[in-house]
């Protein structure tokens, strides 16, 4: 195993930001870390680097107790952390110095700074770098003696649209050299393209751990109708809400008609659709999207999922637009 948690838990003070959490990440795995602000990943994170002592539980990492044998663990990790620290008056060949001896290797730091894109400012001062810039070059420090497990808190974060696909190819590219990543983000697309499995914290407690098309199987089968109507009418809204299989109806416009039904009421929308005066000529079907999966693993909001209540049958599935991530 690469990391085993078993019933970690903080406090601190009042606020518990990690109860009992338990998790195995296996090697050669690229894990994605999820949750909302304040859920407790950068404080997981800080416990396997030991920059944070747990109240409970232990930590493991490559073998190794996180708290007891953090030296060894550090030497065998390359770490991007939350809070990390360059030297303004260092330019970044010498970061990338620093970091290749401390790991007893031989790399190159040029070759190092171009895997991250930023050889052309090795010679410059980090002081004077964007936040980008000095993520970047964070990265390529991590990435120094080719660790076997890399573990990134927020990896993307100020990152450009190459910066944030270049980051993909390269945490595919240490997997396939065998290592073991471990990242945190917000950023779903990112971790849905390179992730072979995810885990979600949501109040410091994890709530699933499996690949996104599980998670995404897990919520239920219900499927997103996207109807283009002649004209909207309350008539046909209410037809369609108080079909057995539909939990969200929601006019968008004066044509258009989203409905969240299981998969094999879609032909009876249609029916009540066109009994109630409507006529269909258009529809789309659309899978649960990443957000409103994230959404339904970390709000109370159940409305995706099943609804009794005729009140919220004008409410469509929580969505990154409609609903709030709570902390
Ligand atoms: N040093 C600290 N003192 C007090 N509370 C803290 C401390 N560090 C973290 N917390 C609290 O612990 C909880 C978890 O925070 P943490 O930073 O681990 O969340 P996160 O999932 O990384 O959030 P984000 O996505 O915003 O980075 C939060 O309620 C936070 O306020």
């Amino acid at each position: 195993m690469a990391i085993e948690l078993t019933g970690l838990s903080k406090q601190y003070g009042d606020v518990t930001a990690l109860n009992s959490v338990s998790l195995t990440v296996r090697r050669g795995e690229i894990f994605g870390f999820l949750g909302p602000n304040g859920a407790g990943k950068s404080t997981t994170i800080d416990i396997l680097l030991d920059f944070v002592r747990p109240t409970a539980g232990t930590a493991t990492v490559l073998g190794y107790d996180a708290q007891d044998d953090s030296m060894a663990v550090r030497q065998a990790v390359g770490i991007l952390p939350d809070g990390y620290h360059l030297y303004d008056r260092l330019t970044a060949r010498q970061h990338l110095e620093f970091a290749i001896a401390s790991k007893g290797s031989d790399d190159d730091p040029i070759e190092l700074l171009e895997r991250v894109g930023i050889a052309d400012a090795a010679d410059r001062k980090a002081g004077g770098f964007s936040k980008g810039m000095k993520q970047r070059l964070v990265l390529a420090m991590a990435l120094a003696g080719s660790p076997e497990l890399l573990i990134l808190d927020e990896p993307s974060t100020g990152l450009d649209p190459n910066g944030a696909r270049e980051m993909r190819d390269i945490i595919r590219a240490e997997r396939n050299r065998g290592a073991t990543v471990f990242f945190s983000s917000h950023i779903l697309e990112q971790v849905e393209a390179v992730c072979d499995r995810v885990g979600i914290l949501r109040n410091g407690e994890l709530v699933a751990v499996d690949t996104i098309d599980a998670l995404r199987d897990a919520l239920g089968t219900d499927t997103r109708l996207v109807l283009t109507v002649e004209s909207v009418t309350d008539d046909m809204v209410n037809a369609v809400a108080v079909l057995p299989e539909v939990t969200g109806v929601h006019a968008d416009s004066e044509t258009r008609l989203t409905v969240t039904c299981a998969p094999e009421t879609k032909t009876a929308v249609m029916h009540a659709l066109e009994a109630a005066g409507g006529t269909v000529v258009d529809f789309d079907i659309e899978e649960t999207s990443l957000e409103e999966m994230f959404a339904a693993y970390t709000t109370d909001d159940d409305t995706a999922t099943s609804s009794e209540d005729e009140d919220d049958r004008e409410l469509v599935a929580p969505s990154a637009e409609s609903e709030e991530v709570r902390a």
